[in-house]
């Protein structure tokens, strides 16, 4: 796990050897501890290089092992080792030196870096911090604010920003490890007191204080509940005001309490559940492995609007030649000169040229002839989208895929409408598309399992969280959306206000409560589903509207809004009140409050205290509960599907793992309780029935988050 050599006559070789990324799990800790001790005692051996195998130095502690006893060497006087030493080591560092990585190139005297490296302290998006001495080293090495931005965000720095801030000695584009040894040749036998991190102060810093104190400040608005952030702004300020044995100790601590919350155990199920939503497979039994992608050079995007906009950017900034179709002069131009705009200011941002020329713009969908994949994303009405599906069949070279970006409609009705209904696919982008990162892939039962490949493959490429769901209703977000949304309309009916029912979710780590996010994305968009379900009754502000509809309950206060014109930010008005149509800062409506009241008197009803606890409960755990009959349905093939969704798509709070996750963290057995109980209270509300899978998971004892895939097939095969 750790191969030593000899090179060069008189330099120790280790390599780091356990892909893919070299993490360091207990064999490779041990055998750094074994190959350093054999080069600090070998004679002939002048100076020591550590490097990791296949292109990476190291991704980091081995996550893996964080659930389970851990055994092997720890990590913090295995670095004090190396920095102990009485030989120089030098860390040879490629492709990646992240978290437990970069802290053990600290501890080396000195780091040679290649040019396409990244370096990195991420723990803290893992819910912990770099507790193997990084949150007492890197402030020493490169200043307090430095390392706090680095510690407290997580974020990776290329090789030229280390340089620039010192994290690395020398930059190459050479061969890492032949610089590596030819620098550790050069500085055999100097003094390496110097070089020994842990044994200086951190740099001066005036006003420390008011530093912290505005860090944290600023940490604590951003972090929404997460309590790593904070922990991490701790651990910097005991490195800059504690002497490092101190400050040791004071990592140590913070890094108890992460390491044992539930808050460390909903992110690093994140980091798993991100890459497990790539080994998709379908009901039919095709799986990512099995399936080759189609390769796509060339791209079309029907319809520009504000989704096709985004989409075009975003396949633009993939390094794709992209076809951008408007049928309409006036809107195309405008088109244009918003996607250049776009493209812009991401290259300004991310330092590169504006693919600009990769987009060639259109009137005439004939122009789509030779592409690869089309991306229809035209206004949102099945009859006109069969139609441009049937145009691109007559347009478009045999083979190229056909996706739709729609948020509702039917892909299989779609499909069925062209003559190779294996094809198409959803692809469903979430506004603004070139920055939002979730895409769900939705599969119909002709899709081939290339179509879903090439789709998928193409939204890893845009990076993209894609996730291949089945197609349903709303497919798997929006779907589960629907219960969420109806309980925050029924608890104003009760009693509640927006801001409590904002409030309540807000704290629990969403960064807009229900009301304000249908305010930002406009209170019609759900009202013209309504009308198109046929659920809305014309003319109902004056009077009294019935709040039983379809058979099951429903409450028209959304459909009222609307008849006053109050679709949220846009009108200046909504639940909340703006200061003018387009502004963001929500107030309070006496207005509203009134309205509520009023709607109340007339339907009877008497507002009743309800408590955060309340709205929690029943706003989430419909959600959830419609998210096990998703499973049930075999449209998402695992929890971590729709938890990658909602935490990509959907603002829920990361640290809480996804709604699935949440709901194992809980307790089966309390959250079919809870829905049981809300469910007799309210039984004239379908989503508060708890499904049949949760029942049968809780029946057969409630196995973790992990087992629920061996047991939602064992309990479909008993069906
Ligand atoms: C490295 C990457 C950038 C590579 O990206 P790439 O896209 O190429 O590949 P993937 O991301 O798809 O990954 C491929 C594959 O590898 C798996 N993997 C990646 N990294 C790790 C890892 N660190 N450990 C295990 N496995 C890993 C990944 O899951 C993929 O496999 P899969 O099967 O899932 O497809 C990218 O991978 C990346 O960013 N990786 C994570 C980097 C990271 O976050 N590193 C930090 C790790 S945490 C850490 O290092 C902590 C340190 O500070 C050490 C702390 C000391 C701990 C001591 C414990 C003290 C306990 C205290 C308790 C006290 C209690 C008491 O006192 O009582």
């Amino acid at each position: 796990m750790a191969e030593y050599n000899r090179v060069s006559e008189c330099v120790g070789l280790i390599t780091l050897r356990n892909p893919p990324v070299n993490a360091l799990s207990a064999a490779v800790r041990q055998g750094i501890v074994d190959t350093v001790q054999r080069a600090l005692s070998d004679p002939n051996v002048k100076s020591v290089v550590i490097c990791g195998q296949n292109g990476i130095f190291c991704g980091g502690a081995d996550i893996k092992e964080f659930g389970s006893n851990m055994t092997g060497p720890p990590l913090i006087p295995m670095i004090h080792a190396i920095e102990s030493a009485n030989k120089p080591v030098v860390a040879a560092i490629e492709g990646s030196a992240l978290g437990g990585g970069l802290e053990l190139a600290l501890g080396c005297h000195y780091r040679i870096a290649h040019s396409k490296a990244r370096l990195g302290l991420p723990e803290v998006s893992l819910g912990l911090l770099p507790a193997a001495g990084g949150s007492q080293r890197l402030p020493r090495l490169i200043g307090v604010p430095a390392a706090l931005n680095l510690i407290t965000t997580g974020r990776h720095v290329t090789a030229a920003e280390a340089l620039q801030l010192g994290i690395v000695d020398q930059v190459t584009d050479h061969n890492t490890v032949d610089a590596a040894v030819k620098f550790a040749l050069s500085v055999a036998g100097r003094s390496l007191d110097p070089r020994r991190i842990s044994t200086h102060p951190c740099p001066q810093q005036p006003d420390l204080d008011a530093l912290f104190e505005e860090v944290m400040q600023k940490v604590r608005q951003s972090a929404r509940g997460a309590i790593a952030p904070i922990a991490c702004v701790q651990a910097v300020r005991a490195a800059a005001t504690l002497p490092y044995a101190q400050g040791m100790e004071r990592e140590r601590e913070l890094m108890a309490t992460l390491f044992t919350s539930g808050q460390a155990r909903a992110l690093q199920y994140c980091f798993f559940a991100e890459r497990a939503v790539g080994r998709w497979r379908m009901p039919s039994g095709a799986r990512w492995d099995t399936s080759k992608p189609r390769p796509v050079h060339k791209a079309a995007v029907i319809g520009l609007g504000t989704m096709g906009r985004g989409i075009t950017v975003a396949l633009a900034q993939t390094g794709l030649s992209v076809i951008a179709v408007e049928t309409q002069e006036k809107q195309l131009m405008e088109a244009k000169q918003a996607i250049s705009g776009m493209l812009e200011r991401g290259a300004k941002r991310r330092g590169v040229a504006p693919a600009l020329d990769g987009v060639i713009y259109s009137q005439n969908i004939q122009a789509v002839a030779d592409v690869d994949l089309v991306i229809e994303a035209v206004f949102e009405d099945i009859a006109l989208k069969t139609k441009v599906f049937q145009q691109l069949s007559a347009v478009c070279k045999p083979g190229t895929l056909l996706c739709t970006n729609t948020s509702a409609l039917d892909v299989d009705q779609l499909a069925s409408e062209t003559p190779n209904p294996e094809l198409v696919v959803g692809m469903h982008f979430f506004a603004p598309a070139h920055v939002m990162k979730l895409l769900e892939v939705v599969y119909g039962p002709r899709s081939s399992p290339q179509a879903v490949a090439t789709a998928m493959q193409l939204g890893k490429k845009m990076g993209k969280a894609s996730v291949a769901v089945g197609n349903c209703r709303g497919f798997v977000g929006n779907r589960m959306l629907k219960p969420y949304i109806e309980e925050a309309f029924f608890l104003l009916e009760e009693g509640a206000t927006p801001e409590l029912v904002d409030q309540a979710l807000e704290e629990f780590g969403f960064p807009m409560g229900v009301f304000r996010m249908s305010d930002l994305s406009g209170l019609d968009v759900g009202w013209r589903v309504r009308k198109g379900d046929g659920l809305v009754e014309p003319g109902t502000a004056s009077g009294r509207s019935a709040r039983i509809r379809q058979g099951r309950r429903y409450s028209p206060l959304g459909d009222l809004l609307c008849e006053e014109g109050r679709f949220g930010q846009k009108t200046g008005r909504g639940w909340y009140q703006y200061d003018k149509p387009g502004s963001r800062v929500a107030r309070s409506d006496p207005w509203l409050h009134s309205f509520l009241g009023a709607y109340r008197a007339q339907h009877g009803l008497v507002a009743r205290r309800i408590d955060h606890q309340e709205v929690l409960e029943r706003c989430l755990y419909a959600l959830i509960n419609e998210g096990f009959h998703i499973l049930d349905d075999g449209i998402a093939a695992g929890p971590e599907d729709i938890d990658v969704i909602y935490v990509s798509g959907y603002g829920w709070p990361r640290h809480r793992g996804g709604p699935m996750f949440y709901a194992n963290m809980v307790g089966l057995a309390k959250v079919l309780e809870r829905l049981e109980h809300y469910q007799q209270l309210h039984p004239e509300v379908p989503h508060l029935q708890p499904s049949s899978l949760l029942r049968r998971l809780v029946a057969s004892g409630s196995p973790p988050i992990h087992k629920w895939g061996e047991a939602i097939k064992k309990l479909h095969s008993q069906l």
